[in-house]
C-alpha cells in the first residue's frame, strides 16, 4: 500500500492532490500521510504478535508532535535520545511507561526528567553514564530501570556515517566488557537491571546483520544468566531500511521471520526501535521550480527547497527520488535539482530526467524520515511547514517559520 499515487495525471496523497496542498500551504512543504504511518507501525506490531513485544518508534526520525500523536494512539512506545524528545512524546500524549532512552551523552537534567516521568528503561552506553544515572536516581530516591547497549561488532553493511555496531564506532559497550559492566551495575544503588539493547546501524537492507547481532546478544544473555543476572527484555534496536531507489529491504514481516525462531524459546519481552521504516515513505517534500538555468554542460533546476530543508543528499550523497507532481507530456532532459543556498553541495538530486517549466511542482519522495528533523536555518531560511493528511483533510502540524521567528531569539550588546 502507498498513500502517494498518481490519479488523473497528478500525484495524490490519500484523497488529496499534492498540487492543491502546495497552493494552499505554500512550498517548500513537508506532507505526511496518517494512513501510511499507521500501516507501517501496524506492520511491525503484527509481525511480532506471537511474542510479548513493544514497538518503540525512534523519535529522531520524525519528531513532529502530530506524527507522534498518531503513533501514540496506536499504542506505540518511543525511543528517545534527549530531554527534548521526551518533552515531545509527553506533549503528543505518549505513555512514558513505554519510553526507552537511548544515546551516549545523557545529561543529569535529562536523566532526572526521564526518571520523574517514569520511563521504561535507560539504554546505557558507558560505565560513566551508569554512575551518573545511579547518582541521580539515588538523590531522587527513585530506581532507574537500565539496559546496557552492547556493541556486537557486526558490520551492518550500510553507509559509514550511519553504521553504529562496529568496534570503531562510538556507540555501546564492547561485548567483551559487558559482563563486567553488568556486574558493576548490579552493585550500584538506585539501579534495576531490566534488559539488554543493541542497535547496529540504519538503512540495513538485509536481515543477516540483524540475525548475527542477535545471536551474539543472545549468547551474552546466556552468559549473564550463568552469573546470576537475569533480564526481562531484549531491545533489538531499529535500522530496518526502506526503498529509496532500487533497494529491496526486508519487510517487517521478513525481518520478524528472521529473528522470531531465535526469540520464541526465550522468556523475554522484545522491544524494537524502528524509525525510518515507519516514517520515511509516509512523507514527501514538495518544492517548486523557481528558475531553469540551462548551460552548455548542465541543466540546473533551481527549486525553493535546499540543503537546509533536506540535508540527506548533501550529507550522505543519499539518492532520493524526485518526481513531477503533474508530469508534462514533453521530452525529458537531465537536470541537477539545486536549492538557493550558497554551497556547491546544495542539491537535492543530480542528473534527473524531467520535463520542467518554471513554477512546476516537484515531490521528493521518502522524505518523511530524517527530513524536517535535520533541517536548519542556514542562510537565514525559515523552516518549511509540515502538514499531516488524514483522508480528505490536511492539517498544519507545524507552521512555516516567519522572519519574525528567525529574529526573535537574538539580541545585541547593551
Ligand atoms: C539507538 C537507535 N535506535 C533506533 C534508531 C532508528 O534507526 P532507524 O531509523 O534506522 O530505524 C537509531 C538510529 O540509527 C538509533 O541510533
Ligand atoms: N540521519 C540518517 C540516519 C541516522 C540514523 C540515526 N541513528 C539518515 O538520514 O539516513
Amino acid at each position: 500500500m502507498t498513500a502517494f499515487t498518481y490519479r488523473t495525471g497528478t500525484l495524490f496523497v490519500e484523497n488529496l492532490p499534492l498540487q492543491e496542498l502546495a497552493e494552499r500551504f505554500g512550498t517548500p512543504l513537508y506532507v505526511y500521510s496518517r494512513a501510511q504511518l499507521e500501516a507501517h507501525y501496524r506492520a511491525f506490531d503484527e509481525a511480532f504478535a506471537d511474542i510479548p513485544h513493544q514497538v518503540c518508534y525512534a523519535v529522531k526520525a520524525n519528531s513532529n508532535i502530530g506524527v507522534l500523536n498518531v503513533l501514540a494512539r496506536l499504542g506505540s512506545g518511543f525511543d528517545i535520545v534527549s530531554g527534548g524528545e521526551l518533552a515531545r512524546v509527553l506533549a503528543a500524549g505518549g505513555d512514558p511507561a513505554k519510553v526507552v532512552f537511548s544515546g551516549l551523552g545523557k545529561q543529569e537534567s535529562e536523566i532526572e526528567d526521564a526518571l520523574k516521568a517514569g520511563i521504561a528503561c535507560f539504554n546505557v552506553e558507558s560505565d560513566a553514564e551508569l554512575d551518573r544515572i545511579s547518582a541521580v536516581a539515588s538523590r531522587l530516591g527513585l530506581t532507574a530501570p537500565v539496559s546496557l547497549r552492547v556493541n556486537p561488532d557486526v558490520d551492518a553493511g550500510t553507509h559509514p556515517y550511519i553504521s553504529t555496531g562496529l568496534k570503531e564506532n562510538k556507540f555501546g559497550i564492547a561485548i567483551e566488557d559487558a559482563i563486567r559492566v553488568y556486574q558493576r551495575a548490579a552493585l550500584l544503588p538506585g539501579l534495576k537491571i531490566v534488559g539488554i539493547d543493541c542497535h547496529i546501524g540504519s538503512q540495513l537492507t538485509t536481515t543477516l546483520p540483524f540475525a548475527d547481532a542477535l545471536d551474539r546478544v543472545l549468547a551474552m544473555i546466556d552468559q549473564l544468566a550463568e552469573h546470576g543476572i537475569t533480564l526481562e527484555h531484549l531491545d533489538i534496536g531499529g535500522g530496518l531500511g526502506v526503498r529509496y531507489r532500487d533497494e529491496v529491504p526486508p519487510t517487517p514481516a521478513e525481518y520478524a521471520a528472521a529473528l522470531l525462531p531465535r526469540l520464541k524459546t526465550r522468556n523475554l519481552k522484545i522491544y524494537m526501535e524502528p524509525g525510518r521504516a515507519i516514517a520515511a515513505n509516509a512523507g514527501v517534500l514538495l518544492t517548486r521550480v523557481e528558475f531553469l538555468k540551462p548551460s552548455a554542460h548542465k541543466n540546473f533546476a533551481v527549486v525553493d527547497a535546499a540543503m537546509n530543508d533536506l540535508i540527506r543528499p548533501s550529507l550522505y550523497s543519499a539518492w532520493m527520488d524526485i518526481v513531477a507532481v503533474t508530469p508534462r507530456d514533453a521530452e525529458r532532459v537531465p537536470y541537477d535539482i539545486v536549492g538557493p543556498v550558497c554551497e556547491t553541495g546544495d542539491f537535492l538530486g543530480k542528473e534527473r530526467k524531467l520535463a520542467l517549466e518554471p513554477g512546476d511542482l516537484l515531490s521528493v519522495m521518502g522524505a518523511g524520515a530524517y527530513g524536517f528533523v535535520m533541517s536548519s536555518n542556514y542562510n537565514t531560511r525559515g523552516r518549511a511547514a509540515e502538514i499531516l493528511v488524514d483522508g480528505n483533510h490536511a492539517y498544519t502540524v507545524r507552521r512555516r517559520e516567519t522572519l519574525a521567528d528567525l529574529l526573535a531569539l537574538e539580541s545585541v550588546l547593551p
